[in-house]
């Protein structure tokens, strides 16, 4: 669908796009750095974001508007009380727009917009949350708030709503200026822009890049040419977009998405440099057992992998034969808690599997056991249906039902830690950058 663009006119002159970049980050001092690298990349507001402001206090708006003194600072303050306080701290501190929260009570906007006149800052109002956005952002513009903020939460972000798809909501219910925020990146800032947003907030595709600058260009530039006509992307499904992610990422990414947990034990790739994405086959069998390992290739397909129990270090239940018909068939791969033999012969075919022993001796086919039961492998549990990756690193189970939450989440981790590198590589050390000396947890 082409978009052509909403031209807005404010007292007869074209608004140029505004393009927000939101620091979600908790050390100041690499803040300052990433905004000056904004302001070099074409960022006309710098916000302090709100784990920012948690995080610094009012350190954060005075120690970026001394950095940045041409700039408008935005501080996100989410508040949803005392709004007069919030904006007076925020505007003795420097800041030139606050923003509140749209699910506060009318008392607490009209108090806030009293601070602000008095002090001479705007307020922008965050419908992250509302029920009932359209008419709560009518009501805001009554009560003469200076702009609407389309916020999707990082958090909703990950179950996999889009601002974008909640902007065309809002978009012509008000007058005024509205902002979007959530997830944005220079695609769907063209998208936002050629809706009709006038003001685009972009956190993480920015800030967290190990180049700013040109993150920064790279949404300034499809933000000043969405008025040529905006193609709006088909989304891909989530199953898709999860599958694409996971291929994308690494194990370890994957676990402290889970807050440092899912890693299977002793479990290793018997062929280094493959990486497995599928869903768990399971299969519970017994030592040596084979029959049901072999079976499960029947039923397993390209997106699945095959996971199996087989509690021997010393006998093994998968080979040669049974990796090339796995190849044959497509399967994604095979994990195996128990041992594996033909190593020769796996190698050489370069199929990735994962295994916990390496034994010549195999056992027989009983077909004692069963297919796609809830087995335990590598100390975890794993159901039929769980995301299964593996890397060189080992391997991960995902739970079937967060799949797509944790490949999002995942995705958060590589760019927070592309950038950590990058500051390494320009001779800071992981402890600086880690600010490890104020966060060991105690
Ligand atoms: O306001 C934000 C969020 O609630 C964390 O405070 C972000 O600044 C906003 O979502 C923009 O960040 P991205 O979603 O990473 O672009």
């Amino acid at each position: 669908m082409v978009c052509s663009l909403t031209t807005r006119l404010y007292g007869g002159d074209l608004i140029k796009p505004i393009l927000q970049v939101a620091l979600d980050l908790l050390e100041l001092d690499r803040a300052i750095q990433i905004a000056l690298e904004a302001a070099d990349g074409g960022a006309d507001w710098i916000e302090a974001g709100t784990p920012l402001i948690k995080s610094e206090g009012m350190d954060a708006v005075r120690e970026l508007k001394k950095a940045l003194p041409a700039k408008k600072i935005v501080a996100d303050m989410k508040t949803v009380d005392t709004g007069a306080m919030e904006v007076e701290m925020a505007a003795k501190a420097g800041a030139n727009i606050v923003a509140i929260l749209a699910s506060s009570d009318d008392s607490t906007v009209h108090d806030a917009l009293r601070a602000a006149r008095k002090y001479g800052v705007e307020v922008m109002v965050d419908l992250l949350g509302s029920p009932d956005p359209v008419t709560r952002s009518r009501e805001m513009e009554a009560l003469g708030v200076d702009y609407i903020c389309v916020h999707v939460g990082i958090d909703q972000q990950m179950m996999g709503r889009r601002a974008i798809d909640f902007l065309d909501e809002i978009l012509g219910h008000v007058k005024i200026p509205v902002a979007v925020a959530g997830g944005i990146d220079a695609p769907s800032a063209a998208e936002a822009i050629a809706a009709g947003a006038s003001i685009v907030i972009v956190g993480g595709s920015v800030a967290r890049s190990p180049d700013v600058t040109a993150s920064g260009r790279k949404i300034r530039e499809a933000m000043d040419r969405a008025h040529e006509g905006v193609i709006r992307r088909e989304r891909k499904s989530m199953d898709e977009e999860m599958f694409e992610i996971f291929r994308e990422v690494s194990t370890p990414n994957i676990s402290d998405a889970m807050h440092r947990k899912g890693a299977m034990r002793d479990v290793l790739p018997i062929n280094p440099g493959q990486k497995i994405v599928g869903r768990a086959v399971t299969v519970q069998t017994f030592e040596g057992d084979w029959a049901k390992s072999v079976e499960a290739i029947d039923l397993a397909g390209p997106e699945d992998v095959i996971v199996i129990y087989n509690g021997s270090r010393y006998v093994s239940c998968w080979g040669g034969l049974a990796t090339q018909s796995c190849k044959i068939k497509g399967v994604a791969g095979v994990v195996i808690d128990g041992a594996v033999r033909d190593l020769d012969e796996i190698r050489e075919m370069g199929y990735p599997i994962f295994a916990s022993s390496i034994t010549p001796m195999a056992g027989e086919p009983k077909g004692m056991g069963e297919i796609n039961a809830e087995i335990t492998c590598g100390g975890l549990s794993v159901r039929p249906g769980d995301l299964i990756v593996g890397d060189d690193s080992g391997v991960v189970v995902i739970p079937r039902e967060r799949g797509y939450e944790i490949a999002r989440r995942a995705k958060e981790v590589e760019k927070t830690e592309s950038r950590l590198r990058e500051e390494i590589l320009r001779g800071r050390t992981l402890s600086e950058v880690a600010n490890l000396k104020r966060w060991e947890k105690k």
